[in-house]
């Protein structure tokens, strides 16, 4: 082949398709026909790729290297003319899968240089950093100089990502003909590419990480929720004591504004979180590790919450047993929300302040759109820490998740109480039981939720302080607050067919967690070997086969099979128990469409492929 640019055997670097990353790849051979080279990746993908998205690796490092020799900051962001640069856009994902392709490739082959050249892929342009530099006529000139580029090359591009169809046409992506060797590359290089993902976010984020994007209708959006949410908490809980509970009650008579406060419930909250803030500090259980931050860092995580349910259920059956009345729960629900608002509160202003000052690598990319309001909401700072204290994993794994326990339970009392009865209802009961399982089961597995999206990518803020100390404990116990007043009995057949529901919903979300959990700790797991898999070229593989091939989340199904039979247990006669299985469906719909959009920005054409072999989202056939 003497014309050929590339030969057989050859080391270069090669776009991944419908993204803008560039990894190491050889040359396998050429297809004078298609015009086509074909090339493999290191994780053993094949694809064919065409010329232009081929760059030989001598130059691909000559131009990192000098780019970030010669050219200070500033002028680094505008001219760089990595190969990174040929796919920019006028947006700072471009920016992120650009610098990501830089440091993504060095790992791999230089080892501990990654971290070292973090820094250079910050010579990755950065659009919306438009700030004038030295020389004005040089900025111009640079200006044209991105914008035609930007219409010459960008264009074809994000056609592709657009329809992936095309995008899938135009590359031809293989599986590795030994798809074990491929599990036990995985398996080895699975730390350096999280590590190098992390580098490669710290680039992107530069010294100011700025948002990608404004979520939850952005500014406007991020003022009327931080106003609607207590509003609609209020809401819920005014209708719930009522006889008849009705959307249609709208607006609700205010009680007089004195019975929304009371210093003693205030006390009761503050008493509560100290207790759950005490058990969390001490030293046992497991410290586990937090994903790799972009300031290269990796948190350290006391997962002792097991511990924390198991004590704070003794403690509180120790209470009764001395004759506390645990029914107060239940008769100063307005109190005990207010003063649970307030801390909320006080807690994101406290946040909000504290990010100011806070180093940029410990911003979350979210949160930061420089908007007060929206960055209050959304949340600033990725992981808020007093010393060792994590306030995000705390307030998401502890106050409000076991005062949902507990509140269920002072229900329990509140019903047998009102209603005069011996013990709790069987209504009642299911309720309890289920959502007891639920939390025991996510405190038992705690050390999954270091890598959910919350936690690994939101900002800590109002949005996230309100969810876990307000909204969490005073509407998802909403159910066991409905039976109180309005009883429900059940049959048999019926009970038996709420708690058939209810296994098979938490058999789907637990088994599907567990595989995924067990497939990204150890891809080359003897227990996994019957799976299928699609190799991506980020090193990880996508499971294709057994629950992530049903679907593409199945754990949501079965969350969301466990939520109606939470539901179930109140009956068809008023919406107000529902609430959360239509909350719910809101919420995962719209997770999943914002995991979507990671996967595919991750992943590029091999989540296209997986999204083409299982079709469905969350539901068979359905949705
Ligand atoms: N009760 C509530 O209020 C509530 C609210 C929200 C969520 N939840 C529950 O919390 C749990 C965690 O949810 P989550 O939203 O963080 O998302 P998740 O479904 O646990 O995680 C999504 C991630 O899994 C990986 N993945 C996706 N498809 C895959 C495949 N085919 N093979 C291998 N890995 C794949 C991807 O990450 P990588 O490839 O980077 O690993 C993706 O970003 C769920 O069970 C959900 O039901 C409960
Ligand atoms: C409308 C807003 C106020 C929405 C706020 C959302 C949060 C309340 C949720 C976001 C992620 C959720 C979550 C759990 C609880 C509720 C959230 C914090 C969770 C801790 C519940 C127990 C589960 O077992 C879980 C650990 C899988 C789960 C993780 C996600």
């Amino acid at each position: 082949m003497p014309s050929l640019k590339y030969q057989p055997g050859e080391k270069v670097m090669g776009r991944w398709p419908g993204s803008s990353l560039y990894y190491e790849v050889k040359v396998l051979g050429f297809d004078s026909k298609s015009r086509l080279y074909t090339v493999i990746y290191k994780d053993g993908t094949e694809l064919e790729l065409k010329e232009q998205d081929i760059i030989s690796y001598l130059s691909f490092q000559a131009r990192t290297r000098s780019r970030s020799n010669s050219r200070s900051p500033g002028r680094r962001r505008s001219r760089s003319r990595s190969p990174a640069r040929t796919t920019r856009r006028s947006s700072s994902r471009t920016a992120a899968a650009a610098s990501a392709a830089i440091t993504e490739s060095a790992p791999s082959s230089h080892g501990d240089a990654k971290l070292k050249r973090a820094p250079e892929v910050k010579l990755s342009p950065l659009p919306q950093e438009k700030k004038p530099t030295e020389n004005s006529s040089n900025n111009k000139h640079e200006k044209k100089e991105e914008n035609n580029t930007a219409s010459k090359e960008i264009q074809p591009d994000a056609k592709a990502e657009a329809d992936p169809e095309k995008n899938l046409g135009r590359y031809n992506l293989r599986r590795r003909k030994d798809d074990g060797e491929a599990k036990a590359a995985e398996a080895k290089t699975e730390q350096q590419v999280k590590e190098a993902k992390a580098s490669a976010a710290l680039a992107v984020t530069g010294p100011t990480p700025a948002s990608p994007r404004l979520d939850f209708g952005g500014k406007i959006g991020a003022f009327f929720w931080t106003l609607f949410l207590p509003a609609w908490v209020l809401f819920l809980l005014l209708q719930v004591n009522r006889k008849d509970p009705s959307l249609a009650n709208f607006p609700p008579p205010l009680p007089p504004l004195q019975s929304f406060w009371d210093p003693q419930a205030l006390g009761f909250v503050v008493l509560w979180i100290l207790f759950q803030a005490l058990l969390y500090v001490l030293p046992v259980g497991k410290l586990s590790e937090g994903v790799l931050l972009r300031s290269g860092r990796r948190l350290k995580y006391r997962t002792n919450g097991f511990f924390a349910v198991l004590v704070s259920a003794a403690v509180v059956a120790a209470a009764v047993y001395q004759g506390a009345d645990l029914t107060y729960i239940h008769s100063h629900f307005l109190q005990l929300t207010t003063a649970s608002f307030l801390i909320a509160m006080l807690l994101s202003i406290y946040l909000y302040v504290r990010s100011r000052s806070t180093s940029p690598d410990e911003r979350a990319l979210g949160g930061n759109s420089g908007n007060m309001i929206y960055d209050f909401f959304k949340g600033r700072e990725l992981n808020p820490r007093i010393k060792e204290f994590d306030l995000k994993f705390f307030c998401e794994m502890r106050p409000g998740l076991i005062g949902w326990c507990l509140i269920n339970f002072a229900m329990a009392l509140a019903e047998m109480k009102q209603q005069k009865l011996d013990a709790p209802s069987s209504s009642m009961i299911l309720v309890n039981v289920f959502q007891l399982l639920y939390v025991v089961d996510g405190l038992w597995n705690e050390e999954a939720i270091l890598t959910t999206m919350d936690l690994m990518h939101d900002g800590f803020g109002y949005m996230l302080a309100f969810g876990d100390l307000v909204w969490v404990p005073f509407t998802y116990t909403l159910q066991a607050h409905y039976l109180v007043s309005h009883p429900n009995p059940l049959s048999l057949p019926v009970l038996s067919a709420i708690v058939t529901l209810k296994l098979v919903g938490f058999y789907i979300f637990r088994k599907s967690n567990s595989e995924k959990n067990a497939f990204r700790r150890n891809p080359s797991d003897p227990s996994l070997s019957h799976l299928k898999t699609i190799p991506t070229a980020t090193g990880k593989s996508l499971l294709v086969s057994g629950w992530w091939g049903v679907v593409r989340h199945p754990n949501y199904l079965g969350d969301l099979i466990m939520a109606l039979a939470w539901s179930l247990p109140c009956g068809f006669s008023h919406i107000l128990p529902w609430f959360y299985m239509i909350y719910f469906i809101i919420l995962l719909v719209h997770r999943d469409s914002r995991d979507m959009n990671e996967c595919r920005r991750k992943y590029g054409s091999a989540w296209d492929e997986y999204c083409r072999t299982v079709r469905y989202r969350i539901i068979p056939r359905v949705y």
